[in-house]
């Protein structure tokens, strides 16, 4: 079981607490005017990513502070307790393992007693043969051909992981073997994808580790319906429908062969599963050779982060600094900036990946916190975001705490465009640090001509305080090692988040509820009669639509 610490209580907290007055009237810009050598001091570098993360409001003094308070909170411990398959997912009774999924060392995990890795490299070996017989055309559908086009129907946790590597990754991908993705129950989402598509030489893959979710099993009957129509015999089901879940049962009902069902386990969380069998559509798309390579990347992460001590450590020191803001700051969301078109969908998957985590109000000992928990996640890829919402972050009333990522190399070296790319990727951190000063700003307009009166109408619009806080993580390029260590970072950085906050951030109760008024309300809509059940809007509203419809 995890220690319940309460974080608000820790020595280190009140530390921080007192520490943050003597650091919030400091700019950034006198922080860097001191220390010449500030960027060694606060960068790290794992192989092929470097992070620097000197464009903090910290000192080292807020630094040797930030990792005490990750030691009263028994972060270290923890992270051996999730290692060693202990059951830290108390609410469900489950390990946590998502480590051994990408467990490329083979060293035993050991799950009530039993080494849980024969059948990680089983599911593997399956993927494996299945991924290579697709890609080869050795699997053929009902009328002999190959496929073309593999349809992923899945959700949340069974879709946004395999969306954005295989966006990620698109460079890597097979070319005429097409990858899309259902999600949504909306009958638009299946519609459109399936338009255009040869049922001859489509193949579905219905992802979900339940098998209940009933937007991913509308899906997939729709889907089935859709083949059907043409290919006639159910018998043909099995050659183009595969499950990839922990229900056999489930997948059997609904006429898939087990035979094609690919496995995982209930240590395996949603939001944490690209890495088991749910990632079969990117095996698909850019090879079981490069999925390896996506694994070995996490695993080249978990060991970093296991083995280093937390000063040194890429995943802890990014929590603690979102702590820092979130707790310290009043922060209330924090940004994740891609400067890479094929990252597009980065910030959406950690949107489930963080805010199922952490998006949390009791603690490990049952009682509603007193403080922040989970920050809100968002971000769009730059220089779009630039062009979109930098306003707020540059000059709003919000402090919006930003990580800059970005690849020194691009996997489309076109002209310059990668080095303008970069110079925005570089200005927009300084700009943010920097600021613009009123002086600054009335010389430039002095020289640009402006009279007294005008510079003195105009300028104060024109200030930027700076002061913003940045991370800058600057990769070698985006490669599937290199992506796999990049989300290990940041799924262990919400992990240390979690642990600081004494919350458990492997459940997902709050998505309960919702499901079930709907499943409730459903029925509702079947006949036209008014419904007298629901408070007044929702009666209202479900009428109105039912005078409309
Ligand atoms: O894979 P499945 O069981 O269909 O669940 C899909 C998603 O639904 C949830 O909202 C849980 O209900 C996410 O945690 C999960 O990733």
């Amino acid at each position: 079981m995890l220690k319940s610490v309460a974080f608000d209580k820790t020595n280190a907290f009140k530390k921080l607490k007192s520490h943050h007055k003597t650091i919030s009237p400091k700019h950034l810009r006198d922080l860097f005017a001191e220390d010449a050598d500030r960027q060694r001091k606060f960068s790290i570098r794992m192989g092929d990513i470097f992070l620097d993360y000197s464009k903090n409001r910290i000192t080292t003094r807020t630094r040797t502070y930030l990792v005490q308070l990750a030691e009263e909170c028994g972060v270290a411990e923890a992270i051996e307790q999730m290692f060693q398959g202990e059951a830290i997912n108390a609410t469900e009774g489950r390990s946590v393992l998502h480590t051994a999924l990408r467990n490329r060392s083979n060293t035993p995990v050991m799950v009530d007693g039993q080494d849980v890795m024969p059948e990680v490299n089983e599911v593997l070996e399956k993927m494996k043969n299945f991924s290579n017989n697709v890609r080869q055309g050795t699997w053929k559908g009902y009328t002999g051909k190959s496929i073309t086009d593999i349809v992923n129907i899945g959700i949340g946790g069974s879709d946004l992981g395999p969306v954005m590597v295989t966006e990620a990754l698109k460079s890597y991908a097979k070319k005429g073997l097409n990858v899309h993705y259902v999600s949504n129950v909306d009958g638009t989402h299946i519609a459109e994808t399936l338009k255009g598509l040869n049922p001859e030489r489509t193949l579905f893959m219905i992802a979900s580790k339940t098998f209940t979710t009933q937007e991913t099993m509308t899906n997939a009957h729709s889907a089935r319906e859709w083949f059907l129509q043409s290919a006639m015999d159910p018998e043909h089901v099995k050659k183009h429908f595969v499950a990839i879940s922990t229900n056999a049962t489930e997948v059997a009902k609904f006429g898939i062969d087990t035979e094609n069902m690919f496995g995982f386990w209930d240590w395996v969380g949603g939001r944490y599963s690209l890495w088991s069998a749910i990632g079969l559509s990117i095996a698909c798309s850019i090879g079981f050779q490069n999925f390896e390579l996506l694994l070995s990347g996490a695993h080249e992460m978990d060991n970093h982060f296991r083995n280093t001590k937390l000063e040194r450590n890429m995943p802890v020191i990014l929590a603690l600094l979102g702590v820092w803001y979130n707790n310290f700051f009043d922060a209330q969301s924090q940004a994740i900036l891609p400067y890479d078109q094929y990252l597009h969908r980065f910030a959406a998957y950690f949107q489930q990946g963080d805010m199922e985590s952490n998006g949390k109000y009791v603690d490990r000992s049952g009682n509603e916190v007193s403080y922040q928990t989970g920050p809100i996640i968002w971000g769009e890829p730059g220089t779009n975001g630039q062009h979109a919402f930098y306003q707020l972050i540059h000059q709003g009333t919000k402090l919006i705490p930003c990580d800059f990522i970005a690849p020194a190399n691009s996997h489309n070296p076109i002209g310059e465009h990668h080095k303008m790319l970069l110079s925005n990727y570089f200005a927009q951190t300084e700009a943010l640090m920097n600021g613009k000063t009123l002086e600054e700003v009335s010389a430039e307009l002095k020289a640009a001509g402006k009279t007294d009166a005008e510079i003195a109408a105009l300028a104060p619009f024109k200030v930027f305080k700076g002061n913003k806080p940045t991370n800058s993580i600057l990769v070698k390029k985006i490669t599937p090692k290199v992506l796999g260590s990049l989300i290990a970072m940041y799924e262990h950085k919400i992990f240390v988040q979690g642990i600081i906050w004494n919350i458990y951030s492997f459940d997902q109760w709050g998505v309960e509820l919702g499901k079930q008024l709907a499943n409730k309300i459903y029925p509702e809509l079947q006949n036209d009669w008014p419904v007298t059940e629901h408070d007044s809007s929702t009666n209202g509203l479900i009428n109105q639509y039912k005078r409309w419809r």
